[in-house]
Formats: C-alpha cells, sequence, structure tokens
C-alpha cells in the first residue's frame, strides 16, 4: 500500500536527510520515532507528496507519486491520504460541523451525515458542533484535525503527533479510533510520536 525507497531530501543548502526504506501492507501500523530535529515530519511529508524527494521515490497504492502532476497529486492527496498535521488547517470562521461539511463537499461527499455524525461522537465532539474553531481548547482543535484527517475514509492515514495534547481518556480514544479505522477501511496507519501512551500500543516502529 506504502513503498519508500531510497528516500533523501535536504532543505536548501542544509544536510541531506536519509531515510529508511517503508513498506506497509494495507491495514498495517508503523510508528516513526527518534531525536527532536531528525527528519520524522520531513518523511511524512515526502510520503503525502507535500515534498518532492531529492533522491528516491514513494508509491501508494501502486502509484509512483512522482509521475502524478500536481494537480494529479492534489487530488490523490485529497481523496486517498488523511493527513492529521501539528499544524491545524481549518477554515478560522466556520464552525465545527461546517468545516467538516466543507472537507465532505471538497470530497463531493456531502451527504454522508451519519460519517460525521458517528466521528464527532466517537472524538467527543458531538456537544461542539456549533462552535467556532477559534473557540475549542487545543485538545478539542485536535481532535477536530483528527476527525477532518479521517472523514473520508484514507487510504493512508498519516499522524504527526496526534495525542500532543489530549488528556489521557481522548489520548485512548484517538488511539482506538485510529486503529479501528485503519482496520475497517484497510488502511496503512503510520504515526509519528514521542508519547510513550501511545508507543506502548503499537509495536511495529522504524527509528530515525
Ligand atoms: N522549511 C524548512 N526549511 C529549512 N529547514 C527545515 C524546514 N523544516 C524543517 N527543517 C529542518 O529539517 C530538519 C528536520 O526537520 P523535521 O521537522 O522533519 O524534524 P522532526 O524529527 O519532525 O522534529 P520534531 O520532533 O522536533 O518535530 C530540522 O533540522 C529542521 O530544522
Amino acid at each position: 500500500m506504502v513503498k519508500t525507497s531510497s528516500l533523501t531530501y535536504a532543505y536548501g543548502d542544509g544536510q541531506e536527510m536519509v531515510f529508511p526504506d517503508i513498506d506497509l501492507s494495507p491495514g498495517q501500523h508503523l510508528l516513526i520515532i527518534g531525536p527532536s530535529g531528525i527528519g520524522k515530519t520531513t518523511l511524512l511529508y515526502l510520503m503525502a507528496g507535500l515534498l518532492p524527494p531529492l533522491k528516491g521515490n514513494v508509491a501508494i497504492d501502486g502509484k509512483e507519486l512522482d509521475s502524478l502532476s500536481r494537480r494529479e497529486m492534489d487530488k490523490f492527496r485529497g481523496e486517498q491520504i488523511g493527513l492529521i498535521f501539528q499544524q491545524y488547517h481549518f477554515i478560522k470562521s466556520l464552525n465545527v460541523q461546517d468545516n467538516l461539511l466543507l472537507r465532505q463537499s471538497v470530497l463531493k461527499d456531502p451527504i454522508d451525515k451519519q460519517r460525521r455524525l458517528q466521528l464527532t461522537k466517537r472524538l467527543g465532539l458531538s456537544e461542539y458542533l456549533d462552535k467556532k474553531v477559534t473557540e475549542l481548547s487545543q485538545g478539542q482543535q485536535q481532535r477536530l484535525s483528527i476527525a477532518l484527517g479521517l472523514i473520508h475514509r484514507p487510504k493512508i492515514i498519516l499522524a504527526d503527533e496526534p495525542t500532543s495534547n489530549l488528556d489521557d481518556m481522548n489520548c485512548v480514544k484517538v488511539i482506538n479510533l485510529l486503529k479501528e479505522e485503519a482496520e475497517i477501511c484497510k488502511s496503512s496507519l503510520v504515526i509519528i510520536t514521542h508519547d510513550l501512551r501511545v508507543m506502548s500500543h503499537f509495536q511495529n516502529r522504524v527509528e530515525l
């Protein structure tokens, strides 16, 4: 499902980062761990086609990302990849529900109300649907970011520190949700984390 080969990257004249190869089957999980600044987020960006590798390539579901035009890549990413990043990408003027609705509209799936309600319920967001995103706590924003990343049942889920702002109860909810979604949708799940609460739930890991 996700396969990387001989990936390297460098920002400008910076030091070249060399990444180990990754080969994940549908439904398989992988934790990426390693010290701050080693390149974990960069590897996730490469896997999402948000950065072009200096060398090597990424294939998702058999499709080589470097064979796609920028426009095709944006479409492919929007449909097939679920991104859960540390920086949230919300429309600040909209409430929680409308952010989710907008995401579904972009994916031409605005009618799947059940999916919206089910995800927000499981993430403990049901009572905040009418709140503006700017009025949410950090933990609530993080959970909305997770809902936005999963709403279209992506084939690959890429999550960067998805539990960093969550209390223990919500951390467990998110771990269970990510695992269940990966299993139900046969999605490959890649998580960057420093969170020991997350590490204890996943065995397969690569250390940068
Ligand atoms: N946009 C950028 N321009 C230049 N250098 C960058 C840029 N983004 C990251 N870097 C550098 O690339 C290296 C890898 O960064 P990256 O964010 O991938 O590390 P990380 O392992 O995810 O770190 P952390 O655990 O602190 O989030 C770091 O040295 C960082 O300073």
